[in-house]
């Protein structure tokens, strides 16, 4: 690549999370002169308030589950184990600093210049820092990220965020949590593992509206066995009390309570606000995130964003994928470089987890009407069957057309998480149930049960 030395830098990125901190590394690689401004911990939300603190919590949780289980086969373990909480808190934020490090290091190898600062545009290719310190760049990647929405209801103030569940040090004695999405199913699964007792209002009839209407009501199932409340059609129309004593209103005036904490899961909205957009004229869409095309270009030249702002499928592979793609075609000479967002796999880390990729049922019907073909396996996994628990897990297959395409895996049980991504390879691929059922099983597993659906 060859660059312009009237500039003080190649690519100027605001955001060091999962979308800035890969394309800071991609474009380096690339021999690019790289700025990275970040505020706040390297890693943004995935490493310090997502993704990972997130999934200590979920592993915490399903040790405890099959603690218990231990107690049921025999094992000379307490049927309902004790969690010291500080212990678990000490080591998952140990982890974490660990990656902080680790981005640090990289940072510095890769002759990337580290700016604790937020960023502002004042035009395509100047960013001004906060102590007024301006870069000039021929390119600028805005990776700034999202923030939890709160609701505007009379006391929503009193109520916390996903961020607030990682400051808490114990597990509260009652918890509400609004919303009935990704982030409200996790932690309430996790919670109440760990030793909350927890109610979910959610506004939709069901949880998790992206997923497959089978398997999530199979997920409401099992929660309903580890005594979760669940309220569906919930209206909030206001949060009161105090601190440690909160009740929910909802649009009939009906109060439930009291909860020592409220946390609000109801989505994120786009960090746009204060970082110049309106001075480089850069577009935002109805929802207010920036307005990308297929190569991650904003409406403004030499602009570009990656990640939760932009509001594309917002997962931390996702920013990451996007903002390497995007180095690659303006510094690594692969002009066609872009994303599919075609088939994305996902796992929600709910108990047992729930993984998918490609169509659900009812999408595949309405594409393919009456072409699609659906197979299902509902079983019990080995280890929850010796504990004899109910926990049942339910595989699902949706094919289409006489060559039966797969056209969407929907998981739901132990080792779900780690079972799909190797079914998303050939998902991508195009395999047909012919090609599942010509590849032998793995017995005895959960997994064999793909292969073997008929
Ligand atoms: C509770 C929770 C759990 C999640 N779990 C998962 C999961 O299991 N798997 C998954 O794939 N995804 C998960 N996600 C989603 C994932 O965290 C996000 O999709 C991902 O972090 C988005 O990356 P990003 O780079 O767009 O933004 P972020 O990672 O949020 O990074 C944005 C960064 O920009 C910085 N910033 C903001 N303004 C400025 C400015 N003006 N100048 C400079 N810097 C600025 C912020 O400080 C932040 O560090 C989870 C999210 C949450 C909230
Ligand atoms: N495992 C993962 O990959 C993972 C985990 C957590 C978050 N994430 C990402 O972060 C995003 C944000 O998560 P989220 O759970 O906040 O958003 P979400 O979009 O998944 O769910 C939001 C939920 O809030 C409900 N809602 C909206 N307004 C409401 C209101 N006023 N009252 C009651 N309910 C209301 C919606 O009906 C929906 O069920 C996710 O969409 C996902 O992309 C991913």
């Amino acid at each position: 690549m060859s660059s312009d030395d009237s500039l003080d830098f190649d690519l100027v990125v605001l955001g060091g999370g999962s979308g800035g901190l890969a394309g800071a590394f991609r474009a380096a690689a690339h021999g690019a002169r790289v700025a990275l401004l970040e505020p706040g911990e390297l890693g943004g939300t995935c490493v310090n308030v997502g993704c990972v603190p997130k999934k200590a919590m979920w592993l915490a949780a399903e040790v405890s589950a099959h603690v218990r289980l231990a107690a049921e086969l025999g094992f000379d373990v307490p049927a309902h184990p004790a969690l010291d909480w500080p212990t678990l808190i000490a080591s998952r934020q140990r982890y974490i600093h660990g990656i902080h490090a680790s981005y640090l290091r990289r940072l510095d190898a890769a002759g990337v210049m580290l700016l604790p600062s937020r960023g502002r545009l004042l035009d395509a290719h100047t960013v001004e820092c906060a102590n007024g310190t301006r870069l000039r760049a021929a390119h600028v990647l805005l990776a700034t990220g999202s923030s939890p929405r709160r609701p505007r209801v009379p006391g929503a103030e009193l109520a916390g965020v996903s961020d607030d569940f990682f400051a808490l040090c114990e597990a509260p004695p009652r918890v509400a949590l609004v919303g009935g999405g990704y982030i409200a199913v996790e932690l309430a699964g996790v919670l109440q593992a760990l030793g909350s007792r927890v109610d979910i209002f959610a506004r939709s009839e069901r949880l998790l509206g992206h997923a497959d209407a089978e398997l999530a009501e199979a997920l409401q199932e099992n929660y309903r066995h580890q005594g979760i409340g669940m309220h569906f059609g919930y209206s909030l129309a206001a949060i009161e009390g105090e601190a440690g004593a909160l009740r929910l209103r909802d649009a009939d005036g009906e109060t439930s309570g009291h909860y020592a904490q409220v946390l609000l899961a109801v989505g994120r909205a786009a960090n746009t606000r204060g970082i110049g957009l309106e001075a480089a004229g850069v577009a935002l869409d109805a929802e207010g995130n920036i307005v990308v095309d297929a190569f991650q270009r904003s409406s403004v030249e030499h602009v570009l964003a990656v990640g939760d702002v932009t509001g594309q499928v917002t997962l931390t592979p996702v920013a990451i994928a996007a903002a390497r793609r995007a180095m690659d075609r303006v510094f690594g000479g692969q002009p066609d470089a872009k994303v599919d967002y075609a088939n994305i796999p996902s796992v929600v880390f709910a108990h047992p987890p729930l993984a998918a990729v490609g169509l659900t049922e009812a999408q595949a019907r309405e594409r393919h009407g009456d072409a699609v073909r659906v197979y299902r396996s509902t079983f019990r996994p080995m280890l929850q069957a010796l504990a004899d628990r109910p926990q049942h897990s339910l595989f699902k297959l949706v094919c289409t057309g006489a060559e039966r395409r797969v056209v969407g895996l929907h998981l739901l049980g132990e080792g779900a998480d780690e079972i799909l991504q190797g079914f998303a390879v050939a998902l991508k691929k195009g395999i047909t149930l012919d090609d599942l059922h010509a590849t032998m099983a793995i017995h005895p597993t959960s997994a064999e049960e793909v292969v073997l659906m008929r």
